[in-house]
């Protein structure tokens, strides 16, 4: 319920599914395409596939391995994963289940400066890269579907673990950091359960949890001057997750801002909102955005709506670098932990493989920003 659902109606998230029905791929006959070639360098680190795993918090409310399942999985098949600001794992433990494979911090960004400076420190010294930073999550979308059972994963002490192990937050409360892993159950109905039974750990996991939401939903103040702190005190790749806007992809460039990535969070925020591919085909359509790209100062990525290998193809054709895949991997993980997710990917990336080929592509750099040559909207 909480994962599948989205803001208001859905509209935004069928929508977004939508528009990859409208864009249509026209596939070309004999070219050899024996040997076809995945490969993606972002921000000059070359990966095997265009596909990142987005950063999908509060897993501990799905799985007991929660955010360490992805982290694990990413590792194992060499695909980047994005680790969020609401996960059930600390950041040293995230990065450490990543081991040596490659991986982002993604910022829920809190309202004191102090608390920011920490959880960027933490993230540096556990080998995060590039720092993501969500936008379109300042507060929670209005989502009828979580409202009968009030359900909020913080509000049940849920996905605060970044939080709660952090000097600088904790300190604030009087308390040390802990490791709530060993305390508290991740998974939110047995929370539940435990805080009506008045355990104290529960009660004592839920008013950190509460404390955390207010730090974490008090962003809304931010503007885009407040990027410069940001980009004083992260020195690798500053990149903005929910940009939809043409004016906002262009506002990047002014801020130092290395990427984005065009989102509307799955549909989650703001029912109603522009499907995530039309933002991206509006925003590669700027000359400014479309030459920041071409000399590499401004990086594209994309998600909302990814399910598949030619939707993989048709979002690169308009224009993003590489795709963030969220829903089907988190499913792939309810379904069976790390192979679960380990097999969504690989699914994934064999899909795409084959659609390159039946396409007529050897390599992704070949229609990278090439809609016009082989992509069509056709009326549904
Ligand atoms: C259950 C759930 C939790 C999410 N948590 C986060 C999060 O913590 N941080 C974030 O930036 N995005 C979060 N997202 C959004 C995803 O990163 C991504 O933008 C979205 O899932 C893309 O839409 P799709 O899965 O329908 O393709 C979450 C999405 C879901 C479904
Ligand atoms: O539910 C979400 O979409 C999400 O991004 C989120 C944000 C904060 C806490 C938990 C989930």
């Amino acid at each position: 319920m909480y994962a599948g659902g989205s803001a208001g109606t859905n509209s935004t998230y069928r929508a977004n599914l939508r528009a990859f029905e409208k864009f249509r791929i026209v596939p070309r006959m004999l070219v050899n395409a024996t040997v076809r070639n995945l490969e993606t360098t972002i921000f000059g680190v070359k990966h095997s596939s265009p596909v990142f795993i987005a950063p999908i918090g509060v897993q501990g409310i799905f799985t007991a391995e929660a955010e360490l399942a992805p982290a694990r999985a990413g590792k194992n098949l060499g695909v980047p994963f994005i680790m969020s600001t609401a996960s059930s794992r600390s950041i040293e433990d995230v990065a450490e289940a990543n081991g040596d494979g490659y991986r982002w911090y993604q910022l829920y960004w809190p309202a004191s400066n102090d608390v920011v400076l920490s959880i960027l420190s933490r993230a540096k010294a556990s080998g995060f890269s590039a720092l993501v930073v969500t936008l379109d999550t300042m507060l929670l979308g209005w989502r009828p579907h979580d409202l009968p059972s009030s359900y909020i994963p913080f509000g049940h002490g849920v996905g605060v673990q970044v939080g709660v192990s952090d000097p600088v937050f904790m300190a604030r409360l009087g308390r040390e950091p802990v490791n709530q892993r060993t305390k508290f159950p991740y998974d939110s109905a047995e929370m539940d359960r435990l805080y009506v039974a008045g355990d104290k750990d529960a009660r004592d996991g839920v008013f950190l949890g509460t404390e955390w939401l207010k730090e974490c939903n008090s962003g809304l103040f931010r503007s885009w001057e407040d990027l410069k702190f940001l980009r004083d005190n992260w020195d690798g790749p500053l990149v903005l997750k929910g940009i939809q806007s043409v004016q906002d992809a262009e506002k990047c460039l002014d801020h130092g801002v290395d990427g984005i990535i065009v989102s509307n969070h799955g549909g989650r925020q703001v029912d109603g909102a522009i499907p995530s591919l039309y933002a991206l085909q509006r925003i590669m359509r700027s000359p400014k955005v479309k030459a920041a790209q071409a000399s590499g100062k401004l990086t594209v990525l994309f998600d909302s709506g990814i399910r598949t290998g030619p939707d993989i193809i048709k979002a690169l054709a308009l224009g993003a670098q590489a795709v963030l895949l969220g829903r089907p991997w988190l499913y792939g993980g309810v379904v069976a932990g790390q192979d679960g997710i380990e097999q969504v990917l690989r699914h994934t990336m064999a899909d795409l493989d084959a659609t390159l080929g039946l396409s007529g592509f050897t390599s992704l750099n070949e229609l990278q920003g090439k809609a016009e040559d082989f992509l069509v909207e056709i009326d549904l």
